[in-house]
């Protein structure tokens, strides 16, 4: 029995970042064999242990049969004879089907290596065509490694179209297209999750309300790159930009402009109303992916609130405080800084004006500050009722945000 390495522990190191988890296939092994060497077993469906002091994965080597649709017909196949190329050839992409031994050897029977050096994800064989969830995680490993210069081998890109014509998209469960798809969120550059996926066809499989959204055009004055889809992407990046691994504020920018699939073609390049309308989709679209939900309550706020926010400085001081209400920031304060930076990415995430300033953002920050300084306490006279106080409440601290922006910034 021979243990190796395998899959993103070695293409990450190999590419010079920090490791994640590692995971490991054993070779000439068998369950009973496993056990007796301390091996926890987990789960049914595939024969995978756990070393009994680190808790790392190890996976016996296996062949992989399939004859239904998603995932469906799947036969898992493992017994010792199985051997380490076998099992290399049943992984997704050539940099992911590749093996170190305990002393460093390198096992790369695709070419992971020279792929890797050519920044190219390339599929293993003809069997990448057996399980949809690829599409998602080229598309996934596309938002990470975009950055490094990767992109998809030509004929990848033709499995990928295939399959999603072929429809079988249809049939992947929302958990794994949530996991795909908050990981690709949660990534340096998610754009390239979005752009990868609708070049395959396969977007409006798994997000038609953002697939809907390419090929709408915008007002040029306000979005030089036209496109409401190539804006969502950029605003995406963006995102990731100002708030590093956070898929809530990811998902709220990749969905704050869904309204605007659904403007008559007729009123094009202008959305008025597109806020209010983005609502529907959005709701749909966490109901469908079973979304969590923090990430569904920023994004309604960002998709109702960002025009709102963008224009801070020209509303009133009621408007203002309706729209902290409305935000429910009195008693979530945390969810306005998440906000601010969701529309942030809005306002940069726009060709050439990636720069721009944005002091809406501290700006609401600091008069959410003011309102919350005035406590109910502050405004209660003998005899008042409720409703008394709620209203001596709104009118202090639309007072206390008038007085806040007529102060000079500190
Ligand atoms: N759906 C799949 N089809 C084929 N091979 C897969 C699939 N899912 C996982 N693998 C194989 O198992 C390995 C481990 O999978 P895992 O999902 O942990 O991703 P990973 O490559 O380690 O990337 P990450 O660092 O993003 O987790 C992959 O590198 C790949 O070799």
């Amino acid at each position: 029995m021979k243990t190796y390495l395998v899959g993103g522990a070695v293409r990450d190191r190999l590419l010079g970042l920090a490791p994640g988890d590692r995971d490991f296939v054993v070779v000439g092994a068998t369950p009973e064999a496993m056990e007796a060497a301390g091996f926890r077993p987990v789960g049914r469906d595939f024969p995978v242990f756990l070393h009994p002091d680190t808790g790392e994965e190890h996976a016996l080597a296996r062949t992989e049969r399939k004859s239904g649709r998603g995932y469906r017909g799947f036969v898992v196949h493992a017994d010792p004879a199985v051997t380490l190329e076998q099992d290399l050839e049943r992984r997704d992409f050539t940099i992911n089907a590749i093996a170190e031994d305990a002393d460093g050897n390198l096992v790369d029977p695709f070419g992971g290596v020279s792929d890797l050096e050519a920044r190219v994800l390339r599929h293993v064989g003809p069997a990448f065509v057996e399980d949809p969830l690829r599409v998602l995680r080229a598309a996934r490993f596309m938002a990470r490694f975009a950055p490094l210069g990767f992109r998809v081998a030509g004929e990848t890109q033709a499995l990928m179209r295939g399959m999603a014509a072929g429809g079988e998209l249809a049939d992947l469960v929302p958990e794994r297209v949530w996991q795909e798809l908050s990981r690709a969120l949660a990534s340096a550059r998610p754009s390239a999750f979005l752009h990868t996926l609708h070049e395959a066809g396969a977007l409006d499989a798994v997000l038609p309300e953002v697939a809907a959204l390419y090929g709408v055009p915008q007002r040029a004055e306000y979005h030089p790159e036209i496109d409401t889809g190539i804006h969502t992407g950029m605003v995406c990046d963006m995102a990731a930009t100002l708030a590093p691994g956070d898929a809530v504020v990811g998902f709220a920018a990749m969905t704050h402009d869904l309204g605007k699939a659904l403007t008559p073609p007729a009123e094009w390049p202008k959305h008025i109303g597109h806020e209010q309308r983005g609502v529907a989709p959005l709701r749909a679209l966490c109901e469908r992916l079973k979304v969590p939900s923090a990430h569904r309550e920023l994004a309604v706020l960002a998709c109702r609130e960002h025009l709102n926010v963008h224009r801070l400085f020209e509303v009133r001081d009621r408007t203002v405080h309706t729209l902290l209400e409305r935000c429910d920031a009195f008693r979530k304060p945390a969810r306005i800084a998440l906000l601010a930076t969701v529309c942030e990415a809005d306002k940069r995430g726009r060709l050439g004006l990636a720069d721009v300033p944005y002091p809406q953002g501290p700006e609401l920050l600091r008069l959410l500050d003011a309102a919350r300084a005035v406590q109910a306490r502050d405004v209660l006279r003998e005899g008042m009722t409720g409703p008394a106080i709620g209203e001596a409440l709104a009118r202090a601290r639309i007072a206390a945000i008038g007085r806040a922006r007529s102060e000079p910034v500190t």
